[in-house]
């Protein structure tokens, strides 16, 4: 579905990402490891059309779109969240999905709003619906950065750190929920620090080091490799 090929993004002197090759399969729940300043966002970044690449270039469905806009790759099918969130925070939580689902797609709101409302449910937000988005607590707050992407009709979903800042039983709340969006066979690309939380949904793993990716494989098996043991642990 998405093909990432010798994709390079330079500032300057900095080589964050530095030749990257990576295939994600239609339905695959891929998750996205490394250490800080790795170049993960970066990465989503370019997939996502808000950088354009050094050198390389990015597929989805066979189809160049290494230099479309963002919003084209939108209505391709590629919908992501913010490691931070920023909602309208003076809209309500059903207006902020609103916004996505009629704008995206060019949908009416007299078609988008029954969608707005399943994603509402989805996300077990229909209890905030009215809410404005700027008094939600985290989880809801990262509930709402999730409704806003599903509000997209995403075939692809990147989420880069969705369950950063959580509480254990705050994440197991999410995790439910990306668990019923992969179940839906929405293809996932996860970026997450708590391994414990992406491995629940990820299929396969990939660890980013300095621009580069340094393994691949089934969450055991990555967890096992001395080099990503050496990275985190400092020990082969
Ligand atoms: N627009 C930019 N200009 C210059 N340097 C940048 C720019 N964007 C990112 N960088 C640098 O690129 C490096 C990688 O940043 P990136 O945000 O992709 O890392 P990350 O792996 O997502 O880190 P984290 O896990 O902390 O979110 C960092 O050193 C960052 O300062």
């Amino acid at each position: 579905m998405l093909e990432v090929l010798q994709l390079k993004k330079h500032f300057g002197a900095l080589k964050v990402i530095d030749g990257i090759d990576l295939s994600v399969a239609r339905g695959e729940a891929l998750g996205i490891l490394g250490p800080n300043g790795a170049g993960k966002s970066t990465l989503f970044n370019l997939i996502s059309g808000n950088l354009r690449p050094t050198e390389g270039s990015i597929r989805l469905d066979g189809k160049d779109i290494t230099r479309a806009n963002p919003w084209t790759r939108v209505r391709g099918g590629i919908g992501r969240t913010f490691q931070i969130p920023h909602p309208f925070v003076h809209l309500s939580v059903f207006e902020n999905v609103l916004v996505s689902a009629t704008q995206a797609k060019g949908r009416g709101i007299a078609v988008a709003r029954p969608e707005v409302n399943r994603i509402l449910d989805l996300c077990k937000l229909s209890h905030r619906a009215r809410t404005p988005a700027g008094e939600l607590p985290l989880l809801d707050l990262k509930r709402l950065e999730l409704a806003k992407a599903l509000g997209t009709s995403p075939q692809l979903l990147l989420l880069d750190e969705i369950a950063g800042g959580l509480t254990n039983s705050e994440c197991g709340a999410l995790l439910d929920i990306l668990e019923t969006i992969k179940a839906e066979g929405v293809t996932i690309v996860w970026i997450e620090h708590i391994v414990h939380a992406l491995i629940r949904v990820a299929t396969r793993l990939v660890v980013l080091a300095e621009g580069s990716l340094i393994t691949s494989g089934t969450p055991e098996q990555v967890m096992a490799d001395p080099k990503v043991r050496n990275l985190y642990l400092g020990v082969e």
